[in-house]
């Protein structure tokens, strides 16, 4: 045939045709420009965001040419949804698939093949699309001049590069050669500039116009929920408050105390299930959405309908879904890529009024995707020629290294989804995102996640399973018991998932997304997964798998979430507070070998024997869970290791063996002990001081003042922590008197006391502010270590941090038995045991340095003094 001839109507025209079937009275961004480049018979590649309109740039040239618009899309539940939204303007709309009944695919093709066609839009899959058989009756229609535009929706799915890539759209590149005079408009809401030149070169556009539009949805608030194993609940019941708080924050903001819309996008099918129990549970409506359900379409209409305000969904939930008030989108699993989370977050606010995005980070989900990620790898190595262009391994790995970035940067989230597309923030920050409003507070969250990932680097080395709070069932966390979410509901290959639905561990949103040829190789992927996995992920495996065989197949803990805890008791029984036989036999050995100092003097084996075990049976009877009871021993060992160190004898120490940590400490454990060394290098001549009875009492009195939210509820009376403090006093007055003949004996007072008060006041200037602060933000929210946190405001969190390490200075630094003298008559000690009143002790890594730093420098003082004199 010959080419049309080209001729777009004047804008005025087209703007009318706008207002009658639409209603709206201008046009967004590019969309004028697109719809002039297909009429103008002109190829287009058109880059707008999420809800920037795409549909219109296809959809209005239909009205104003004859002939049919053919819309090639990716997935049927997109494609029904854009149908039916068409058809409601009364527009002649119809698709293809493979879902529809013959009776209504041969009354689609026989409204397409009339002449003229009695259908304006027609949406296709590329598989149909490259057949013969509908080549055919393109061929057909070309020739009759009704074939008006190709218009490519999601065009990144041709590009490797992408995120979504679908080999059947490669086979869109006949199109050009096939119908050479057919206008191809390429439309997608998240390429790359590689991408973008992909998709132009493999769908051989000719001089197209490049219409790229900002992809900045300012109205989309941006943040990250940073959950660490610190915290006394659970990931998943972190998860779930977080999640419900949104949304509460979000109902009080309405002038009708409606809940909003919102969107919790879930990896696996289980997990939305799960998810909408655990959420409905607590009073907000949520279903489930996944492609394995077949009343999905209900949810998608009482959601649509605002029914049901949320939906916890895989990622099919996704493309094509038009709502325009979605309030809240919220990842409770990390997404796979950038541009997915771009396009999953961007169902958000397409009515351009505020909006936010969430994602909930934790280490373990991280270390989740993470494993999945490798296991692709292997495959692929196992595999050697697959499909050309396939996404690899190291890209996927790559994609989710920039969501790691996303999270754990402290950079504008704005500033850096922009970048990912070349884009640049015309400001150096924006005003909606967190950490724009207040990056103390993510840099405190960071923090907090990085010394779990230290935590469980050490673990890992010291061939520990890697630690995780959210295992243990904690005082206080209504979730207390639950199981392992992660390795006993997705395990590896051969989940619930896998069985059901044929697809791999985590491939459930792949799956939902993809046709059967990407979920068939997604489940290829889990199943062929079995070695040469990151080092790191190794340990996480063998943790999970040993956790596994302990527990049997547990259920996932959002599951249990969801019942309420009740499956937990289905589950194989736990060690009583998860504190093992095992483990107590340890911690016993640990303290006698502790207490008898070497155990070779004459009948101290005994004693420190039975010491050992009254220790540990008072650690035990006071734990209500295994961190807790860890910390505790810690302590305890701490104060038995300095008080053997202090004591002469025999077998005393060297500076030089002691300084070395034990190889199976805790982070607590090596920091006391290095303290211990420390202690153990100055002139001490020592007091007769026992270690275990009074110092077990100081730290059962202090670890009982400082336990944590868990223990310390807001109803706690305030004699009741009278009476802590008061224990804390009997247990310390004791200890002070004992060493203090020694420390007298040992080093010119002078000295030390005008050293140690310069440096503790150097220390005490930076808690002055958090003395204050912490009395009353504690007094409010019952005395916890966190709830100081949560209290403050974000301003004052990072001067706030520094106050922290000071005070673990100052603790570290009231420890130390040369010091003890002091701490009784000194000024800077009153404040030091104040400031222990108030329960801000903990040992920190930086912390332990800094008290190194000051022994060292009061050492070495000392020493000068002491030649001096
Ligand atoms: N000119 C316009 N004026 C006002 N609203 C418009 C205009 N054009 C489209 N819209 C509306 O914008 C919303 C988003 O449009 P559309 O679904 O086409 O976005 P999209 O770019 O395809 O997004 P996604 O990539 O997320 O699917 C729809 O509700 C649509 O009706």
């Amino acid at each position: 045939m010959a080419p049309r001839r080209p001729g777009a109507p004047a804008s005025g025209e087209l703007l009318e045709v706008l207002e009658r079937n639409f209603g709206y009275r201008s046009f967004q961004g590019t969309q004028e420009a697109a719809i002039k480049a297909a009429l103008d018979g002109r190829d287009a590649f058109v880059l707008m965001p999420t809800g920037g309109g795409k549909t219109m740039c296809f959809t209005l040239p239909a009205l104003v040419k004859p002939g049919v618009v053919l819309v090639v899309s990716p997935l049927i539940a997109l494609m029904e949804n854009q149908v039916a939204a068409i058809q409601g303007r009364g527009i002649a709309c119809s698709m293809l698939s493979s879902v529809q009944s013959a009776a209504e695919r041969t009354e689609t093709m026989r409204r397409l093949q009339t002449s003229p066609p009695q259908l304006s839009l027609l949406f296709v899959t590329p598989e149909l699309l490259s057949t013969d058989g509908f080549g055919t009756v393109l061929q057909g229609m070309y020739k009759a001049d009704n074939l008006t535009l190709f218009a490519i929706d999601e065009a990144h799915c041709i590009s490797s590069w992408g995120h979504d890539f679908r080999s059947a759209y490669r086979k869109l590149a006949v199109l050009r050669r096939r119908f050479p005079h057919v206008p191809i408009m390429a439309l997608t809401a998240t390429a790359a500039v590689k991408v973008r030149e992909d998709v132009v070169q493999q769908l051989h556009l000719r001089d197209p116009l490049i219409l790229v539009s900002s992809f900045d949805r300012p109205n989309i608030h941006y943040s990250v929920s940073y959950y660490a194993a610190d915290q006394p609940q659970t990931f998943e019941a972190h998860a779930v408050s977080t999640i419900m708080r949104h949304f509460e924050d979000g109902r009080e903001h309405s002038s009708q105390g409606d809940w909003p819309c919102g969107i919790i996008y879930c990896l696996k099918r289980e997990t939305t299930e799960d998810m909408a129990r655990a959420l409905s549970k607590r009073g907000l409506p949520c279903e489930a959405y996944h492609a394995g359900l077949k009343d999905r379409s209900q949810t998608l209409t009482d959601w649509t309908s605002g029914k049901v305000p949320a939906v916890a969904a895989t990622i099919s939930f996704g493309m094509g879904i038009d709502k325009a008030d979605v309030r809240l989108v919220i990842h409770f699993n990390l997404p796979k890529s950038i541009e997915s989370f771009y396009q999953e977050s961007g169902r958000a606010g397409r009515d351009g009024r505020p909006a936010q995005s969430v994602m909930l980070y934790s280490l373990k989900d991280r270390g989740f995707m993470d494993f999945i990620l490798g296991r692709g790898k292997k495959r692929k190595r196992g595999k050697a020629a697959n499909n050309a262009g396939e996404p690899n391994t190291a890209q996927a790995q790559r994609a989710f290294g920039e969501v790691e970035n996303y999270c754990r940067r402290v950079r504008c989230r704005r500033q850096a989804l922009l970048a990912h597309f070349g884009e640049k923030l015309a400001k150096d920050g924006c005003s909606g995102c967190d950490v724009c409003s207040d990056s103390a507070a993510v840099e405190l969250q960071l923090a907090r996640v990085a010394k779990e990932e230290t935590q469980q680097a050490q673990d890992k080395a010291t061939g520990r399973r890697w630690r995780d709070a959210a295992n243990e069932p904690q005082n206080g966390d209504p979730y207390a018991g639950i199981a392992l979410g992660y390795g006993a509901d997705t395990g590896a290959a051969g989940s619930s998932e896998d069985d059901a639905n044929g697809a791999g561990t985590g491939s459930g949103c792949y799956e939902d997304a993809m046709h059967e040829d990407a979920a068939a190789q997604a489940m290829h992927s889990a199943k062929k997964a079995g070695k040469g996995q990151q080092a790191t992920l190794e340990a996480m495996e063998q943790a999970e798998k040993a956790q596994d065989q302990r527990k049997g197949k547990a259920p996932g803990r959002l599951r249990q979430l969801a019942e309420g805890g009740r499956m937990a008791a289905k589950t194989p029984p736990k060690p009583a507070k998860g504190i093992s036989d095992g483990m107590r036999t340890a911690a016993r050995e640990r303290l006698y070998s502790v207490l008898k100092g070497g155990g070779a003097a004459e009948g101290i084996g005994d004693t420190a024997q039975g010491e050992a075990q009254r220790i540990e049976a008072e650690l035990f009877r006071a734990t209500a869970s295994k961190p807790v009871y860890n910390s505790m021993l810690a302590n305890a060992l701490r104060s038995a290791r300095s008080q053997a160190d202090a004591q002469p004898s025999p077998h005393s120490h060297s500076p030089a063996t002691t300084s070395t940590a034990s190889p199976t400490a805790t982070t607590d454990e090596n920091t006391a002990y290095h303290s211990s060394a420390m202690s153990a290098s100055c002139p001490d001549a020592s007091s007769n001081f026992r270690a275990s009875p009074v110092a077990a009492k100081v730290m059962s009195a202090r670890d009982n003042s400082h336990v944590g939210p868990n223990h310390d509820t807001a109803a706690q009376s305030i004699d009741g922590r009278r009476q802590q403090q008061d224990q804390i006093d009997a247990a310390i007055m004791p200890l002070t008197d004992a060493s203090a003949a020694a420390h007298r004996r040992a080093m010119p007072t002078a000295v030390r006391q005008s050293d140690f008060e310069d440096l503790v006041d150097q220390a005490c200037k930076s808690c002055d502010g958090l003395s204050g602060m912490s009395v009353g933000s504690q007094a409010a929210a019952g005395d916890s270590k966190q709830s100081i946190h949560h209290n403050l405001p974000g301003s004052t969190l990072q001067s706030h941090q520094e106050d922290i390490s000071g005070v673990h200075a100052l603790r570290a630094l009231a420890e130390w038995p040369v010091s003890i003298e002091l701490l009784q008559h000194s000024q800077a000690g009153r404040r030091i045991r104040q400031l222990k009143r108030h329960h801000l002790m903990d040992i920190s890594q930086a912390a332990s340095e800094v008290v190194a730093a000051w022994k060292h420098r009061l050492v070495a003082m000392e020493a000068s003094s002491a030649d001096g004199s």
